[in-house]
Parts: C-alpha cells; structure tokens; sequence
C-alpha cells in the first residue's frame, strides 16, 4: 500500500529514542495520503458540518455533555442584596439602636425597611432590609445590652457600637453583582462541568438544552480475534473492542453497538450500509491484503472517501469516508496504537465536531529526549509527563499497546525528529488531560 523502503523502518523507530535523522520533509514522488495536520482540518471539518440534534435534559444528566444554547441568565445573581456576613445591618451613622426581635436570617421574608440609627441582627445570606448603610460583622461590632436584656439583641433592644469605621455598602453583596437577568454566562459548545452545572442551577435552570452525543458504532473486524482467554493456534485477543468503547464514550460518543463482523466482506457491506449510527468505526481490514474488505466495501456503497491514508506513523492507512450526507466512517488500521493514531487524528475532530464540542487549545510540551523521526511522515509517539518534560515511552510499535497504556498523551513528532529540548505538540489521552474535566461514568465530552 506504501512504499516499502520508508516502511522498513517503521518498527525500528518505534523502539528505540536517538537523534533525529531530520532528513527532507517533503513528501517524495508517489508517496501517498493526506498530510497529517491536513487529515485532522477534513475531519474536523465534516464534523462542524453536520448539524447537531439537540434536546433539553435535567441537569443531573447534562454532566459533560455540551450546551446547545448559550446560557443566560435567568435572574439577577445575588437576587436580592444580600449579607456576606453574620453580624448587624445598620442605617445611618452609629451608635445604632439596636431592633429587637427582628433576626434577619437566610431564606427568610423581607423585613421592615430600617430607619436611620437602627441596627438588626442579620446572618450570611439573609436579605438586607432597604435603606440599610452596611453590614457590620459581629466581631466588629459591641452590642450594649438594654435594661431587661443583657444580650442586647432580645427584646429589652441595647445599644450597637463599631469597633472599625464603617464604609458604606461594606459586606453587603449588592443584587446583580455577579450578573443581570440576560447577561450570557457561558457561550453554546461549553462542555457541562460539575462547575457549569453549579452556576446553571444557581442561576435558575432546572434543565439544560444539550448536544445529542453523536451515536457511533464500532465494527471489529478479523477472523483471528478472541473475545476471551490466552492467546493460542495463531489467534490473538481483540483489543480494539475493549479500549474503542470507553474511549470513544470519553470524547463524547454514544456507542451503539461494538460488533464483530470477522473477515466477512458481505457482513461489512451489510452493517455499514445498514447503520443508524452518526459514525461508523472499523478496525483492521484498511490495507490491500486478500482479506482487506474495508476499501472495497466502501466503493460498493458508493461511500466518498474525503482521507485515504494519512502521513502518520504509525497507522498510516487510516481512511475517513462519507457514508451519507450526514453518516461518517473512519476505518482504524488493526495494528492496536496504528488504531489509536487513527482514532486521535481522524475521530476526535470529527466527534468534536459532531458532538458540537470546540477544539482544545493545542498543548506543547518539550521534549526530555531525542526522538528518531520517520523521514516523510508524522510520528505519534507515546509520551508521559515528568518535571514539566515529555519522556517519550519504549514499547511503541504499531502492534504495541505497553507504551501507550503507561502514558499521558502522544507527543506529533514532524518528519526528521526531535532534539532533546524540542517543543511538541503533545494530544491528551481523555483522562489525563491536564486541563480537562473528570471523564464522567456515562461519558462526555472531556477533552
Ligand atoms: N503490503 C502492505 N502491507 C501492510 C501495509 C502496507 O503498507 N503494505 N501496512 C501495514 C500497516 S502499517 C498496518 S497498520 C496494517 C494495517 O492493516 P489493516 O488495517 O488491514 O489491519 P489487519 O491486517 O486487519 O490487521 C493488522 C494487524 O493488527 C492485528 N489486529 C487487527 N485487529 C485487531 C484487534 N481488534 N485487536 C488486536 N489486534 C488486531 C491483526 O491481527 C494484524 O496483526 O497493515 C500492514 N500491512
Ligand atoms: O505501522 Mo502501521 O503504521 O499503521 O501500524
């Protein structure tokens, strides 16, 4: 399917770190698919152009979903002017004389507006009664009892004394500080984190219009593939099937169905023409070998190839296709991290997309050791962080999934390699981004 002689070393580079060759970056003659960052733009791209379905959800269910809708404020925030503080409301300058029988706690009714000179007792959150100067906190103030109450604060009244000057409007959270009713808190495309479900609540929501996840089913293919036990008489285990799942339900899928459809071209053409799914994800059969169903298959359903192979290593033969209007398959090399390469490069922008999430902010990091680079192609290489550094990781071959499983994320090694000290781009793992929210049990788009 390439070329043979840059191939050859493929495995090599994979395992072991070194200089970098920085050989030419230009693709040779005949070298094929899409360059690395250019695949990422199409996919990308066909994500945003679908339109989402949208649909309103309690907010105990919006966690890590994405908002279809900006969300704005539905009340003034504080709503009412409100006492940071225990302590007394006063009116006027003091001494002040102190109301009784009028504690003003949170959550209460109003109370009578205080006439200049007056002091009432008031606690955190409590409404402040109109025409109140301030809020004095109990531990500045001296409350004098009156006669028949030595507390000052029962119904014998007393005397309030500050301890500190008084400004004006001091612990006193004014209505509206934080926002209006209608101000836009956050924009359409924000992921619902614990935090957004806190200010959403707090500004008055009950439920919260969210992005459908795009529904996505993965299809495994091989007939060599164990579902169960020790690998035995040339069979191995799928190890696809286990990681896609919980993968893809991180970058925000739901996953329909993960099915395994053998090496059996009919039942490929079968399930990807049937699919009620937004996405369709193979795994193996995307190279030229007597078994390789996925290019003929596609062809047989007239399906538009926008990426056929990418410049990445590993899992160069990669493919995004268009099934319909609005239907999506990326076809995932088998070797298990070409895979990952795959579903990294092409189905996270493209989940992105579907899933209306907007692309993380790129994260480079430098890079502690030198990496051999392939001479045309990208590297994805699995890296893990330490002391701010990416140490990239051995066991990285296109069939190894040991380095991948101690990482952090994989570092894009250009054509030529890295030198020690080299700044890389480094793509998160969904559940070791350093900025990113929790991955939530149901799934969500998080990264
Ligand atoms: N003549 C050529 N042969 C190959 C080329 C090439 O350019 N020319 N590219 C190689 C590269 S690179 C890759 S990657 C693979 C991609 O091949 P396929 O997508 O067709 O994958 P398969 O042949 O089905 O499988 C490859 C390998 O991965 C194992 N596998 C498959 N599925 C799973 C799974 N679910 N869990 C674990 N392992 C899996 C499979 O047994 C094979 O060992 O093609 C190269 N060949
Ligand atoms: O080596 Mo292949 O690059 O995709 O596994």
């Amino acid at each position: 399917m390439t070329e043979p002689d840059v191939d050859g070393v493929d495995e090599a580079l994979a395992l072991v770190g070194g200089a970098p060759t920085h050989l030419a970056a230009s693709s040779p003659p005949g070298h094929r698919g899409t360059p690395w960052s250019q695949a990422r733009a199409i996919a990308a791209r066909a994500g945003r152009g679908v339109t989402p379905r949208t649909r309103r959800v309690p907010l105990g269910e919006a966690l890590g979903r994405v908002l279809a809708e900006p969300l704005t404020a539905l009340t003034d925030l504080p709503s009412f002017d409100t006492s940071a503080m225990d302590g007394w409301a006063v009116a006027g300058p003091g001494p002040w004389e102190i109301r009784t029988g009028d504690a003003v706690l949170a959550g209460h009714g109003a109370i009578p507006a205080l006439p200049d000179g007056v002091a009432v007792r008031i606690a955190t959150g409590a409404r402040v009664p109109a025409d109140t100067t301030a809020v004095i906190r109990s531990e500045h103030a001296r409350a004098e009892p009156g006669r028949g109450d030595r507390s000052g604060a029962g119904p014998g009244g007393g005397h309030l004394y500050a301890r500190h000057e008084v400004v004006p409007g001091q612990d006193i959270r004014p209505r509206g500080q934080e926002c209006r009713t209608g101000d836009a808190l956050l924009p359409a495309t924000t992921v619902v984190t614990p935090a957004v479900l806190g200010l959403a609540a707090a500004a008055g929501y009950d439920e919260l219009a969210i992005v459908e996840p795009p529904r996505v089913e993965v299809l495994v293919l091989g007939d060599e593939l164990l579902t169960s036990g020790v690998p035995h008489d040339g069979l191995i285990r799928d190890a696809l099937g286990p990681m896609l799942d919980p993968w893809l339900r991180a970058l925000g899928a739901e996953v329909v169905a993960v099915r395994r459809v053998g090496d059996d071209a009919e039942a490929l053409y079968e399930a990807v023409t049937g699919t009620g799914a937004d996405l369709v994800v193979t795994t193996g059969g995307t190279a030229a070998g007597p078994v390789d169903h996925v290019h003929p298959v596609l062809r047989g359903a007239g399906a538009e190839l926008l990426v056929d192979g990418v410049q990445a290593r590993p899992g160069h033969p990669m493919l995004l296709a268009r099934l319909t209007p609005s239907q999506y398959l990326v076809g995932l090399p088998g070797n298990p991290l070409a895979a990952v390469s795959g579903l990294l490069s092409l189905a996270e922008p493209l989940l992105r997309g579907l899933a209306g999430c907007r692309a993380p902010e790129p994260y480079w990091a430098s890079v502690r050791d030198g990496v051999q680079g392939h001479p045309h192609d990208t590297r994805l290489v699995p890296v893990v962080r330490r002391a701010g550094e990416a140490v990239p990781l051995h066991y990285a071959g296109p069939a190894m999934l040991r380095g991948l499983a101690a990482a952090d994320g994989l570092a894009v090694v250009p054509p030529g390699g890295a030198r020690p000290g080299d700044a890389l781009e480094v793509l998160d793992l969904p559940w070791t981004a350093p900025v990113s929210a929790p991955v939530p049990a149901q799934g969500g788009c998080f990264t």
